[in-house]
Formats: structure tokens, C-alpha cells, sequence
């Protein structure tokens, strides 16, 4: 019987690795594999575990962190933190970046963003979450110090980008440029396995995700947008489905595979809607063009703002490039 492809074999296999060096994704790949099979492990017990509920700190963003959030930082941190080719780290969870030990990091490539913990209000009623990383190769030369530029460079700089997704299977989906492919945890051997290569939407959807308690905040091109979407005209087959679950990466994952489109406005939350830039909106704008989507903000390619500051936020609309421009053209009719 043929097996499947593990993630190490694939990275192999289809040369998935950086152009740079030889071995270096897939050395930083293993890292956020095994920080994954942790938070996995904990996510999997969290009624019994005690890491339910709020952790009593709130966040740079304001936010009161989750117990989960917390643990899910920290365990990615200290996986990334002692592999010789990452400089440093950008964190939801943590105001400033941090630069892992500059002695033992003279070669380190690269530099880390990461969603610990996407999802939070959905942990203690168990409903899918996921974390999220984005990786870039540092612009400061070798043996100086990594600086803020290192982190604040636009989304198409990315080298690679991807999510775990805990849900009714835990999987591992990444970019490199070379297409969006998606691994599926098999926890009787504790491997990722390759089950969906080359991930790809349909040109175009019939589901939208959108948090519609927001209404009276969104701009008048997206309320015309959600009314297109729900007007009856059986030749386009609409009305569109709503699906919603208050976890980016888990609507993100299923209107990947079944076509549809996310929106998170702004004007919610934020002058620039809810999403941050750097380690939410950019990676998976990467996964979404490397599978045939489109992400915008509205007016533009997301991942070529030019990003000022690490928690900056941005309107994100993002799926099948139909709906995409669609709405793009019900916000510049506004303008
Ligand atoms: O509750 P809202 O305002 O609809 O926001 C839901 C969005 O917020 C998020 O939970 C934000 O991410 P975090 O949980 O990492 O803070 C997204 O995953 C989700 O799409
Ligand atoms: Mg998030
Ligand atoms: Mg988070």
C-alpha cells in the first residue's frame, strides 16, 4: 500500500527548501512541527488540563489573553527559540520582538512572526483554533544586531508562510512560493502526512464569513456587498451561505477548500478593522494567492502595504478572486 508523503520527504522531494541554504526550512519547519504537536496536546485536554479560561493579563492589543494563548506563546518560543537559523521572534502575545541569543545566532537567516493562538474566544467551547506564522529572511547584515526592519517588511517578502489548524484532524498547512500544501497529523505515529497538495479555491464561491453584529460599523461598499450576496437571483446561485466561527484560520481553511470569502472590515474594533497585518493578514494572504485567491484590503494587495509598526491592523478581505473584486468594486464605487 503507498504511504503518504511526510512533510520532511515533501520538503525534499519538490527542493521546497530556501534558495539560500540547503536543510534550512526544514529545520525551521520541524520546530513549528513539534511547538504544533504540543499545543495540540494541550488544546486536546484543555478541560482537564486547567488551561481553560482567561490568564488574568491582558495583551499589547488590550485583550485579555487566553490561558492558552499564553502557553501556546511560550511554546513556540522556546522551540524557535534554540534553532541556529532564526535571529528573532514577533508575537501577538508579546509588545516588543524578541532577538534569541545574538552569540549562538551568527548565521540566523531569519526572523519569525506568529498568532499563538488564532481563535481565543472560541478555546474554552471547543471549537476549532489554530496558530499562525509568517517567516522572512532578515535584512540586517549577519553579526549585527536584528533590528525592528527585520519584522516590519511587506507581506511580499515573505519566504514562507502557514497555520496549524486544531479541528476534528490537526493539520499543517505552509507556502514557500511554490504552492499551498496541506498535512494531516496522524497521532498513532505522531507524523504530519501529505493530504491536500497543491491546495487550490474555485475561481469563485457561495459562502461569505463575516461577524454581521458588526453591520452598523462597516463601510456602505460592504453593506451593499452583504446585500448582493443575499438578494435572490437563481442564475448566479444566490443567495450565499453565511458561515461564521469566530476563528480566522478555521474559516480561512474550509473557504480554501469549498470556495467563499472572508471579510473583517474596517471600522470594526479599529480604524483598520480587527486583523493584524504582520502574523495574521500577510501569511495567509500568501497561502491564499499561492492557491489561486486573492486577499485585499480593499482597495489593493494586501501583502504590499508597507508595514509601520508590529501590531498594526488591516481590512482583510480575502478568498476567491471573484468575490474579491467584487467587493473591492462595491468599496471604490463609494469613492
Ligand atoms: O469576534 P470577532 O470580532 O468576530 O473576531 C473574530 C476574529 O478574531 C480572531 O479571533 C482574532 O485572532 P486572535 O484570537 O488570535 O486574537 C480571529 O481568529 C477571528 O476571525
Ligand atoms: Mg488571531
Ligand atoms: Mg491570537
Amino acid at each position: 500500500m503507498e504511504r503518504h508523503t511526510t512533510l520532511g520527504e515533501f520538503i525534499i522531494k519538490n527542493q521546497q527548501d530556501f534558495p539560500y541554504a540547503k536543510g534550512e526550512l526544514t529545520s525551521l519547519l520541524s520546530a513549528i512541527r513539534l511547538a504544533g504537536k504540543m499545543v495540540n496536546q494541550e488544546i486536546n485536554k484543555a478541560g482537564l488540563a486547567e488551561i481553560r479560561g482567561k490568564a488574568g493579563k491582558e495583551n499589547v492589543q488590550g485583550e485579555v489573553q487566553a490561558k492558552l494563548d499564553v502557553l501556546a506563546n511560550d511554546m513556540f518560543i522556546s522551540t524557535l527559540r534554540d534553532r541556529g537559523d532564526i535571529c528573532g521572534l514577533a508575537s501577538e502575545e508579546l509588545e516588543d520582538f524578541l532577538v534569541f541569543n545574538e552569540d549562538r545566532h551568527k548565521n540566523a537567516n531569519y526572523v519569525v512572526l506568529i498568532d499563538p493562538l488564532d481563535g481565543s474566544s472560541n478555546i474554552d467551547v471547543g471549537i476549532t483554533v489554530g496558530t499562525i506564522f509568517s517567516v522572512y529572511r532578515r535584512l540586517s547584515p549577519l553579526g549585527t544586531p536584528v533590528t525592528a526592519e527585520d519584522f516590519l517588511q511587506p507581506g511580499t517578502s515573505q519566504v514562507a508562510a502557514g497555520y496549524l489548524i486544531y479541528g476534528t484532524s490537526t493539520m499543517l498547512v505552509y507556502t514557500t512560493g511554490s504552492g499551498t500544501h496541506g498535512f494531516t497529523f496522524d497521532p498513532g505515529i505522531g507524523s504530519f502526512f501529505l493530504s491536500h497538495p497543491d491546495m487550490m479555491y474555485p475561481q469563485s464561491g457561495r459562502t461569505y464569513s463575516i461577524n454581521e453584529g458588526n453591520y452598523v460599523h462597516f463601510p456602505s461598499g460592504i453593506k451593499k456587498f452583504i446585500k448582493w450576496v443575499q438578494e435572490l437571483d437563481e442564475e448566479e446561485n444566490r443567495p450565499f451561505s453565511a458561515r461564521y466561527c469566530g476563528s480566522m484560520v478555521a474559516d480561512f481553511h474550509r473557504n480554501m477548500i469549498q470556495g467563499g470569502v472572508f471579510l473583517y472590515p474596517e471600522g470594526t474594533k479599529s480604524p483598520n478593522g480587527k486583523l493584524r497585518l504582520l502574523y495574521e493578514c500577510n501569511p495567509m494572504a500568501f497561502l491564499a494567492e499561492q492557491a489561486g485567491g486573492k486577499c485585499s484590503d480593499g482597495y489593493g494587495r494586501i501583502m504590499e502595504r508597507q508595514p509601520k509598526e508590529l501590531h498594526e491592523r488591516a481590512p482583510f478581505y480575502c478568498g476567491c478572486k471573484t468575490e474579491v473584486d467584487k467587493i473591492e468594486w462595491f468599496l471604490q464605487q463609494e469613492n
